[in-house]
């Protein structure tokens, strides 16, 4: 390394002389320039050769002196860095999909999630074009159990609005498909993305699949008499395939997200390794190590409270207990009422718990609120931790835990209001969307304390991306003494 800080002085130097001389005013400039390169030189960091990329060879040939541009200066570099447009790509998708959960509640909360009878992923595209496939249509919703039991009232007008708002809810994911897949397979082929990158892009494609079966067998669960009787249930879908549902879009929304943010972060360091390095240091401290285990409980209990909510809104057991902070006249419901026998199916009762605990609408709402004062809490403590070693943890990252704690305080206010005003509509789909902001927030929080990748690491410090930075001063400095009136 020393070798090389050396020749790029060298190189530099040599090309300062040349420069200098033409324009006739060697003894000043030269020895202010070469004071400048010995300098500089000094200035370059001294790293020791870990990985393979080391045994590169340096020669004079090598891009050290010339603009950087990825896949022309480093082969290594452009297999590891993926293009900035990939980035871009996958936070707007993220925005679609975050749409899409929200559309999704307000399909449910309007209960117009079971008016379309059938799943046709390609001739489904298009909403009745006519009367007569009007009535066709309605006349397969007055098949379903939904339209006998509850809405044999409505008529052909009121079922076009519930067949509008699922039908945007599906044309809305067949969108994402297709400007998830098209760009992936573009970005693939034509090498904008590395390789870790298309392994990414391929499960996000697996799981975009997999949501589409997913929301269809969530809605077979409602429209078929026979599951309905089994759950002893009223027609709506079942509770766990709602909650899966949300689930695997919040998989695939926090995929998508964290993928962008992952390759904006390369990026930034690629394009500036100095600044890369002396962060790596800090992430590198065992200080910071508990904060980085904290980043990932708070994504984890943020996940598991969406979850629980999932189930609240899944069983409408938002419409139990309208007080808060109490539960009715008590601070929680009897235990008879919490293990209430008959949510048991087995003789022996031994699934007594775990069906009050998924099934019965007063537990599932005292679990939901319980996930959610933990999760208030957690991000408090980790808050006050967080101020208290403000100096090792990086200041975006603090930044983002301020804005988690404004979140969780909104979310919380949101939820209790949906509780206190029995769930209307617009407070409950703002407090759907209140959950996916609480997820962003800690997912930025927990992407910002990661370490970076090791190929990537190593990349950026075996290569010579600190001495183009300190060659990139040298040839500024010689082009400014060029162009200086004699
Ligand atoms: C940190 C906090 C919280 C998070 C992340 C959260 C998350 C969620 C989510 C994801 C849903 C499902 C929405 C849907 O699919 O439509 C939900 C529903 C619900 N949450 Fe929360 N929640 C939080 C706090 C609270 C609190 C403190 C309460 C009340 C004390 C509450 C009451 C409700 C109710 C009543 C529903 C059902 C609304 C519906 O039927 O659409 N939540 N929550």
């Amino acid at each position: 390394m020393l070798f090389r800080n050396i020749e790029v002085g060298r190189q530099a130097a040599r090309l300062l002389t040349r420069t200098s001389s033409r324009l006739a005013w060697q003894s000043v400039t030269t020895s202010r320039a070469l004071s400048s390169i010995k300098q500089q030189v000094r200035k370059v960091p001294s790293f020791s050769f870990k990985t393979s990329t080391s045994t590169r060879p340096f020669s004079f040939s090598s891009p050290v002196l010339r603009p950087h541009v990825a896949s022309e200066s480093n082969p290594m570099e452009s297999r590891l860095k993926t293009s900035k447009n990939v980035a871009y790509w996958l936070i707007g998708t993220s925005g679609l999909v975050f749409g899409i959960v929200v559309l999704g509640g307000l399909t449910r909360l309007t209960e117009s999630g079971l008016s379309i009878t059938e799943w046709k992923p390609i001739t489904g595209t298009l909403p009745p074009m006519n009367q007569k496939e009007w009535e066709e249509e309605f006349i397969k919703y007055r098949e379903s159990p939904e339209f006998k039991l509850l809405n044999s009232h409505i008529d052909l007008d009121e079922f076009k609005f519930i067949f509008f708002m699922e039908w945007i809810h599906r044309l809305w994911g067949r969108a994402i498909g297709a400007v998830f897949i098209l760009p992936a397979v573009y970005f693939a082929v034509s090498k904008k993305t590395s390789g870790h990158v298309n392994k990414r892009l391929f499960g996000l494609a697996g799981l975009l699949g997999l949501q589409g079966f997913v929301g269809w067998w969530m809605v077979k669960s409602g429209l078929d008499q026979e599951q309905l009787d089994a759950r002893k249930s009223k027609p709506t879908v079942s509770q766990y395939r709602l909650t899966t549902h949300l689930g695997t879009a919040f998989f695939l929304y926090m995929g998508m997200l964290w993928t962008g943010l992952e390759i904006l972060r390369e990026c930034k360091w690629v394009k500036n390794p100095v600044q890369a390095l002396s962060l790596f240091k800090k992430l590198d401290s065992p200080a910071i190590g508990p904060m980085r285990k904290i980043s990932l409980g708070l994504l984890a209990v943020s996940f598991l409270t969406a979850m629980s909510g999932g189930m609240v809104a899944g069983l409408d057991a938002g419409w139990i207990y309208n007080t808060w902070p109490k539960m009715g006249e008590q601070w929680f419901p009897s235990s008879r009422e919490l293990m209430d026998e008959n949510f048991s199916r087995r003789e022996d009762k031994k699934d007594l718990w775990w069906r009050n605990l998924l099934e019965n609408p007063v537990t599932v709402q005292l679990v939901h609120r319980t996930c959610a004062y933990v999760a208030f809490t957690s991000v408090l403590a980790a808050h006050m931790y967080a101020i208290k070693k403000k100096a090792v943890i990086p200041k975006n990252a603090v930044t983002s835990l301020h804005v988690m704690m404004g979140v969780v305080t909104l979310q919380a206010t949101l939820g209790i209001l949906t509780i206190l005003y029995l769930v209307p509509v617009s407070l409950a789909s703002i407090h759907q969307a209140g959950a996916l902001a609480l997820l962003t927030s800690s997912l930025v929080f927990a992407s910002q304390l990661r370490k970076p990748r090791a190929p990537l690491r190593n990349m950026i410090i075996t290569l010579p991306h600190s001495s183009k930075v300190t060659s990139g001063k040298i040839l500024s400095e010689a082009s400014k003494l060029a162009s200086r009136p004699l």
